[in-house]
């Protein structure tokens, strides 16, 4: 059986916007929204992963919150478990240095402004769950 690998995905929430980043690459992608972050690397922890992507992805300093019920399976071997995440205080704001040409925060109700990826849309669906039943 294939090992499963976790990508993590931030929720990454600054006054009450959510951050959605649009993918420059690999072309079968790019061009659609996702939550930043990536791989969970042998040995991380996935909310350490996701504090490193989010560094080195956007340049900011983030601190993970609470994970979101569920996954949603990616192309094999690859499972998409997303986290919700504040910017510390005195972070940079964020820039798409790696992997985005661009970057929005987004109001409720801009959220589904934007061409998420597909397996995407379950996940945010699932965070607004999450806010809505008052976990943060
Ligand atoms: N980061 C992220 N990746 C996602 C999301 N949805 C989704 O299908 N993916 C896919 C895109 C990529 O095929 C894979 C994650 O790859 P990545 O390129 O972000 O990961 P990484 O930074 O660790 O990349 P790498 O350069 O080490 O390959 O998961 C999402 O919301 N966030």
């Amino acid at each position: 059986m294939t090992e499963r690998i976790v990508v993590v995905g931030a929720a990454l929430f600054d006054s009450g916007r959510l951050l959605a980043a649009r993918r420059s690459a690999p072309p079968a992608l790019a061009g659609r929204w996702e939550l930043p972050g990536g791989k969970v690397e042998p040995g991380e922890t996935p909310e350490a992963a996701l504090v490193r992507e989010l560094r080195e992805e956007l340049g900011v300093t983030a601190r993970t919150v609470a994970r979101v019920p569920g996954q949603w399976p990616l192309k094999a071997p690859y499972v998409l478990q997303v986290w919700t995440a504040h910017l510390l205080p005195g972070s940079r704001d964020p820039e798409p240095l790696q992997d985005h040409d661009a970057l929005r925060w987004l109001t409720p109700g801009e959220l589904w402004d934007v061409d998420w990826l597909d397996q995407d849309v379950p996940a945010v669906r699932a965070t607004l769950a999450l806010l809505d039943s008052g976990a943060r």
